[in-house]
């Protein structure tokens, strides 16, 4: 199996429309680490599969000046947002920085636009995808997750072996705990319409919820559970589906790759942690790579500084990968 998922679609976005947009793909990017070359890959990866819609940043304040320099050089329209705090508790996070994640739940107030897309930073379009803004309303879609990796450890579904991938291995054993969970979502790509009335009810739902270890996936998908309808999986293919559930997946279909193994981002990729010295992971790693690194799908609008591309590339994280020649950070070209 060796899939290129280079997209069938290569000609840039037709960018230049006299008409505000009314649909967007949305993205959120918090801190100042190294996020925001996820969402430059995934500026440019929706330019080169010729989306029609803006990518929309949703920015936390801690986001530095220079690195909203570069995303706004590449077609970004930020968005600052003010951060949402959980109610305190004593909950342990699957990762502690999931607790920034609860600020995505502004992107509801991005009411200039009747219908959004939202992509996590660490996701990759290959393939035009812009058909997911004509579903037909109503609902809430995004992709099914699974429940094979240790991060759900804490859930009774993984103490079982149950997963609603295949929910014929492992049987849920509704006589001793009831009936089966509710369908779960992976919240790192889902469609749905921003709305003041839904922004306020989430902020006020969440002010009375406890908070868990998927922090915002979890709380989306209880808030969300009756308008939830699956989409297919090629919409967002969560890594571990490769080795959890290589029969669901044709990789060569796959039009959204979501980098959320554990070690599977492509900017920090060293090839070295579980199941990321696999043959399909390496491909789509080099893929991700030959879309950030194409100079042709630079949106070359607004003039960046050089030096701001060379100093955020240049974090200690990344400086060390250099020197271990596991990966090579380039310095995006300036804009015209
Ligand atoms: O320092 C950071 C960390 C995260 N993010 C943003 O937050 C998103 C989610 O973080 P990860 O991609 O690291 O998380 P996972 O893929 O492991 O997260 C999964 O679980 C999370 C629980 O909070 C979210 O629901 C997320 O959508 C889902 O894919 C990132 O893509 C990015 O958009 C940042 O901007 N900066
Ligand atoms: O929803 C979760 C999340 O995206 C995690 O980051 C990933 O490691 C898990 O496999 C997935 O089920």
């Amino acid at each position: 199996m060796a899939p290129e998922l280079a997209g069938k679609m290569t000609a840039k976005a037709a960018v230049a429309t006299s008409k505000p947009a009314t649909k967007a793909f949305v993205t959120f990017l918090a801190g100042d680490g190294d996020y925001w070359m996820g969402v430059v890959g995934l500026a440019k990866g929706l330019r080169k599969a010729g989306s029609a819609y803006p990518l929309v940043l949703a920015v936390l304040p801690d986001v530095p000046e220079s690195h909203r320099r570069i995303l706004v050089s590449q077609g970004c329209i930020i968005r600052e947002i003010v951060p949402v705090c959980p109610p305190e508790n004593q909950t342990q996070f699957a990762m502690a920085y999931y607790v920034i994640n609860y600020s995505k739940l502004r992107i509801w107030e991005f009411v200039e636009y009747e219908r959004m897309v939202y992509l996590d930073a660490d996701i990759q379009v290959f393939d035009n995808i812009d058909e997911l803004f004509d579903l037909p309303k109503g609902h809430f879609y995004a992709v099914m997750d699974c429940f094979c990796e240790k991060t759900w450890s804490h859930t009774p579904q993984y103490q079982i072996g149950y997963c609603q991938q295949c929910p014929d291995k492992v049987t849920w054993p509704s006589a001793e705990m009831g009936p089966p969970p509710a369908l779960y979502f992976n919240a790192g790509m889902f469609v749905h319409e921003p709305s003041m009335a839904t922004a306020k009810a989430l902020l006020e739902t969440l002010r009375v919820s406890p908070t868990t270890p998927f922090a915002e996936q979890d709380f989306l998908n209880m808030f969300f559970r009756e308008q939830y309808k699956p989409i297919p999986l090629v919409y967002n293919l969560v890594l571990a589906m490769l080795w959890r559930h290589p029969e669901n997946v044709q990789l060569e279909k796959v039009e959204v790759v979501h980098y959320c193994a554990a070690g599977s981002k492509p900017w920090r990729f060293t090839g070295k942690e579980a199941n990321m010295d696999r043959k399909d992971i390496k491909i789509l790693v080099r893929n991700w790579w030959n879309i950030y690194n194409d100079e042709s799908l630079d949106f070359n609008r607004v003039p960046v500084d050089a030096d701001d591309v060379e100093a955020a590339a240049k974090k200690p994280i990344h400086a060390a990968l250099e020197e271990a020649g596991t990966v090579k950070f380039i310095t995006a070209p300036l804009a015209a």
